[in-house]
């Protein structure tokens, strides 16, 4: 079970968030935004909030049959994708798989790549590596139109024509819209086994769907375990603001952000889970970056995550926390139990200044750290709060990414915005039509060139 943790203290002066108080104040506003979101979906259709029943599993039996045809016949998985297509899986495989494993036989899964961005050198390196015979690709694109996926498409295609010919057909997935985009009538023309995105699923919301539970099964992790977990947090969510941590954490958020702290700072303390910053950078920014209409007016709203990983970016970061515009709020993820307990060594005779640490976990050592530097952040004036997960496991990973979802949706209605689209990034993508000499483009084109903006 996860538990929230606000820290808080004198030391916040005039920042200071008495939750209780908070709570009290804005309990009614808080159980509305958690009333319209639950309405909505127990009204089912809404364009939005299809990953509100991800984890009732409907996809499931797909994605195991899928693993359960493939598995032993493949070594390597690579998964083409991009934003959501992409974080969810990445965040899970590098969460929940051994992570240097190299040797098939001391593994249950198969090692999964990510290419998730256009550079060659990268695409091909990885193609240089790899045994074509041995080696799936799982291309996925919520769309079915990005472009930088459907060009490492077309990059692994060939390679695999290449490579084993017409039996590149059997090693291609396509994870897509069932209707829309180039790439479901592409899939069904080469007879790819193909996995649903729900038109209802927004990229950043589709961990739990197809998206991210293929590569997990065929990574070897329990992908029941993470919709079990899921529909924990789905349950939790059903409670009182009293008692309902996924509102106070929203609440504790929207708060700060109306006090000016502009930057949420996300920070797991683990290694492992140094990719779910990646994930909830995508899924708070692109949810609540948002040019507000209201009334008449606009406002521009939206507080900017920042990644990070403790212990490691306390040496990279802190120094700005502590010292520099008291304008953020930082998120700790704190693992309470590591699955090994190792042990640091006792120090030698002449290394006596370290035997402080010797023979205690290295996950005390974790913990004491984020413990000191959430107090120290505190005392710099940045408020501060921690999410607690027992360990690391499939369960608890899916229960905290339906929390953060969740959260996320509810900050959505605080910001009285859509928090389920994603208007602002359709410019970027014409003008790279444009600039690539797409047919439809020229007059944005001519209108880059005019600018002196030429390839
Ligand atoms: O899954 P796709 O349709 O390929 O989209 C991949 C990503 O790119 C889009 O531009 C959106 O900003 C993201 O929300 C999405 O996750």
């Amino acid at each position: 079970m996860l538990n929230f943790q606000n820290i808080t203290s004198e030391r916040l002066g005039s920042h200071a968030l008495d939750l209780e108080g908070a709570l009290s104040d804005h309990a009614a506003r808080l159980e509305q935004a958690q009333g319209a979101l639950l309405d909505r979906f127990r009204a089912g259709g809404d364009p939005y909030l299809g990953w509100m029943d991800l984890p009732r599993g409907e996809v499931l039996g797909d994605v195991l049959a899928l693993r359960d045809r493939l598995a032993g016949h493949y070594d390597d998985l690579i998964v083409l994708g991009i934003g959501g297509s992409s974080l969810g899986g990445l965040t899970l495989t590098t969460a929940l798989q051994h992570p240097f494993h190299n040797s098939l036989a001391s593994r249950p899964g198969m090692r999964v790549h990510f290419i998730d961005n256009v550079d060659g050198d990268v695409i091909e390196g990885l193609l240089e590596v790899l045994d074509a015979r041995r080696t799936l690709v799982n291309v996925i694109s919520k769309s079915g139109t990005t472009t930088e996926t459907m060009a490492a498409y077309l990059s692994c295609k060939a390679w695999l024509q290449a490579q084993v010919g017409e039996k590149y057909k059997a090693q291609i997935i396509a994870t897509t819209d069932p209707q829309k985009g180039i790439l479901r009538p592409l899939a069904e023309r080469e007879g790819y086994a193909t996995l649903p995105v729900p038109p209802t699923v927004g990229g950043r919301f589709s961990v739990l769907s197809a998206v991210g539970l293929l590569p997990a099964a065929l990574g070897g992790i329990d992908v029941e375990a993470l919709l079990r977990g899921a529909r924990r947090a789905m349950e939790h969510f059903e409670r009182s603001a009293a008692h309902n941590e996924i509102l106070q954490s929203a609440l504790v958020q929207h708060l700060y952000g109306e006090q000016g702290k502009n930057i949420t700072v996300f920070m797991p303390y683990s290694t492992r889970l140094r990719f779910l910053s990646d994930w909830y950078a995508q899924l708070w920014a692109e949810s609540l970056g948002k040019n507000r209409q209201r009334d008449g007016g606009s406002a521009r709203v939206g507080t900017t995550p920042v990644k990070a990983v403790g212990t490691t970016d306390q040496h990279s970061q802190v120094q700005l926390y502590r010292e520099g515009p008291q304008d953020k709020l930082v998120v700790f993820v704190k693992v309470e139990q590591a699955d090994r307990g190792a042990l640091i060594p006792n120090a030698e005779p002449d290394e006596n200044e370290m035997n402080y640490l010797g023979n205690k976990p290295y996950q005390t050592l974790m913990n004491a750290e984020l413990h000191a530097t959430a107090y120290a952040l505190l005392d710099a004036g940045q408020p501060n709060y921690t999410i607690s997960l027992p360990r690391i496991d499939a369960e608890h990973l899916g229960e905290l990414l339906q929390f953060l979802m969740l959260q996320t949706a509810v900050a959505g209605e605080l910001l009285n915005i859509n928090a389920f689209d994603q208007p602002g990034v359709e410019l970027g993508k014409v003008l790279t039509y444009a600039l690539m000499g797409r047919p439809g483009f020229d007059e944005q084109r001519a209108q880059l060139e005019a600018e002196g903006i030429t390839l």
